[in-house]
């Protein structure tokens, strides 16, 4: 099978890279290539290719920074997978997009189902949104896998986020009321790769959800990485309201995956195996820039 990325730098990205080998080829287009602001340019990289599938791993990820250019964090998160999807429809090729938990408005207790309704509480949200809709509408092959919180050795997530505060700081408060899981960016890779051959095979398809389990909050989730980084951090679980930032984020991230294992046979993995693996590279990694 051949796959054709948009992103090559992203967490995301760099993990469905990781999988090519014998039986997967992957063509990954970064932004020199392929910019999401110009929906354009990467229609006619879907128009020319010799992909078996494509995949959408890149969008507008500052979930702040989107509250004040959300009309950019539309286009990348919007419009261009939009086009990308409209574009694989017509070649008839199966179209693979992320989505988050930040199109729900985090209400309730219970795991969201992938048909529950959505009511973005933030820009990002939003714009996310926005490529949901833009995707389902061309009514081509596609699917769309909702996932959450992801974290990996590279690129900017929350693991690095608290290691590095963790080089200064033996106490950090973080909130305690925002409930989600942590998913490994390779989990997610695996998974869209294995959704990406079934959907060649004319299987499966629809909006999916696949989450790290089991489900705990941002407190819970810097308690497990100081822990596994064998680091003494106190960390003190605080409302969201004391951490004040542009963008609000959902209370209740909980997803439910059922329908993935129904339709594609995955179950969600423990995201404390991923994070083992991910610690000591980000450590590694933060060690190499002072
Ligand atoms: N990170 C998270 O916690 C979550 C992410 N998701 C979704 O998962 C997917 C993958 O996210 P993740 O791997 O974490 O993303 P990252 O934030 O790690 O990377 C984003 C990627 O998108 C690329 N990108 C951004 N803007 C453009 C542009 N204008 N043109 C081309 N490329 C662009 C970046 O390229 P460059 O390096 O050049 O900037 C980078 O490769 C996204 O759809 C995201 O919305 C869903 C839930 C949680
Ligand atoms: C650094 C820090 C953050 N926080 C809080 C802020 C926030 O509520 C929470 C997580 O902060 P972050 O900015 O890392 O997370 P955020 O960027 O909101 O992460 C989101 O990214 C997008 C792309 C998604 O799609 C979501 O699934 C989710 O992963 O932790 C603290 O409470 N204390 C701290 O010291
Ligand atoms: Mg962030």
């Amino acid at each position: 099978m051949k796959l054709l990325v948009f992103g090559q730098t992203g967490q995301v990205a760099r993990e469905i890279q990781a999988l090519a080998g014998p039986g997967l080829e992957i063509v990954a287009l970064g932004r020199d290539r392929a910019d999401l602001g110009d929906p354009a340019a990467c229609v006619a990289h879907i128009a020319q290719t010799g992909a078996d599938a494509v995949i959408n791993a890149a969008a507008y990820t500052g979930v702040d920074t989107a509250e004040d250019e959300e009309t950019l964090a539309t286009v990348i998160n919007g419009e261009a997978p939009g086009a990308m999807a409209h574009a694989a429809a017509e070649r008839a090729l199966p179209f693979l997009h992320i989505s988050t938990d930040y199109v729900f408005d985090g209400s309730g207790t219970t795991p969201h189902a992938p048909g529950d309704p959505v009511a973005p509480v933030n820009a990002y949200g939003r714009s996310k949104l926005a490529g949901e809709i833009a995707v389902r509408a061309t009514g081509g092959h596609h699917a769309i896998l909702r996932t959450s919180w992801v974290f990996s050795a590279h690129g900017s997530n929350f693991v690095k986020t608290m290691l590095r505060l963790s080089e200064s700081r033996d106490a950090l408060s973080v909130v305690e009321d925002q409930i989600g899981g942590p998913t490994p960016a390779a989990d997610i890779a695996q998974t869209l790769v294995t959704m990406a051959r079934a959907m060649v095979g004319g299987q499966g398809g629809g909006t999916y959800h696949y989450a790290g389990s089991p489900a705990t909050s941002w407190a819970g989730f810097a308690r497990e990485t100081f822990s596994i980084a064998g680091r003494e951090v106190t960390v003190t679980g605080i409302p969201s309201k004391d951490y004040p930032t542009p963008a609000r984020r959902p209370l209740n991230s909980r997803l439910d995956c059922a329908t993935l294992e129904t339709d594609f046979g995955i179950t969600p993995a423990d995201w404390k195996a991923g994070l083992a693996k991910v610690v000591p590279c980000v450590i590694r990694e933060l060690e190499k820039t002072p």
